[in-house]
């Protein structure tokens, strides 16, 4: 089979999928470390048999929902590619606004940040690429996300974050940080359950928090408090239909300053306040 009879047939098999043309692409270039230029070029070049079990189990695999970074085990964030698998929620898109209005307001080099469930670490890195001097804590409860971070930060040789084990704020020193910054868990577990996506590939503890879906973002404007120094910036990611409570969080909680950033799909994903002690 040639590149070209393998393509119309992966696109096929995809045919549910509304990015069968660019996954059967990705795949293909993947396995056979070629550039998208090539498949154009060579696209009469016969795929041996190896790579061809290796791509059909691939593609298997697209067919039943798995996330192609899951099955490629990379993702492109920020200007990063980073390592992920199962362990680690996806990096988002909108996620990159998140990094953008931080960085925004990093006004002085001095500043120290601490990353609240770091995942794959993207946050953190993509903040640690932008500027060396910054500091950055970059935490996760979950021990394999830990391990993926930090293989991504020595694999793009960022030194100036540190990523340690910690519940929410259990190991975090007090009185440290300038900005904290934190893309929680917010979906209710009806919504999970209801969920059409493919979403139940990534881990439940990245995208659940409790009946409502609020109690992480409620936990960590509650008790961010203690650990700014004199003052600070807190940046949490949610689902646009949280707005409003979100808002009255931050505000119950003596923040000021309170502002919503929108997404791509024009709806409101970011809030962010600032504490003055
Ligand atoms: C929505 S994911 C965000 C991952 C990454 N920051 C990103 O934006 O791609 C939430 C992360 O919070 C972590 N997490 C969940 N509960 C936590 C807790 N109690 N303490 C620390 N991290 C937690 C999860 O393991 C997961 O990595």
């Amino acid at each position: 089979m040639n590149i070209i009879t393998w393509l119309s047939y992966a696109r096929k098999k995809l045919s549910n999928s509304l990015t069968a043309k660019l996954d059967s692409e990705v795949l293909l270039c993947f396995v056979l470390k070629i550039s998208k230029k090539d498949l154009f070029y060579k696209n009469k070049k016969k795929i041996k048999i190896k790579y061809l079990l290796i791509l059909n189990n691939f593609l298997f695999r697209r067919v039943l929902g798995e996330p192609i970074a899951y099955i490629i085990k990379k993702k492109e964030f920020w200007s990063l590619s980073l390592f992920v698998s199962s362990y680690v929620l996806i990096p988002r898109p909108e996620t990159e606004i998140l990094v953008e209005q931080v960085l925004l307001k990093v006004s002085s080099t001095k500043n120290s940040i601490l990353e609240l469930g770091t995942g794959s670490g993207a946050i953190s890195l993509a903040l640690a690429s932008e500027n060396s001097q910054l500091k950055i804590i970059g935490t996760d409860i979950s021990l394999y996300a830990l391990l993926i971070a930090k293989y991504n930060a020595d694999k793009l040789n960022l030194n100036n974050v540190k990523f340690i084990y910690s519940n929410w704020f259990q190991n975090i020193p007090i009185k440290k940080f300038h900005i904290i910054v934190c893309n929680p868990p917010y979906l209710s577990r009806k919504d999970f359950k209801n969920s059409c996506s493919n979403i139940s590939f990534e881990p439940y503890s990245a995208l659940v928090s409790g009946n409502s879906g609020i109690e992480c973002i409620e936990y960590i404007i509650k008790n961010s408090f203690q650990y700014f120094v004199s003052s600070g910036w807190l940046y949490i990611e949610h689902c646009y239909k949280q707005t409003k409570l979100v808002h009255n969080i931050f505000k119950n909680n003596f923040f000021i300053n309170i502002v919503s950033v929108k997404d791509y799909s024009n709806r409101n994903r970011i809030t962010y306040g600032y504490l003055n002690k």
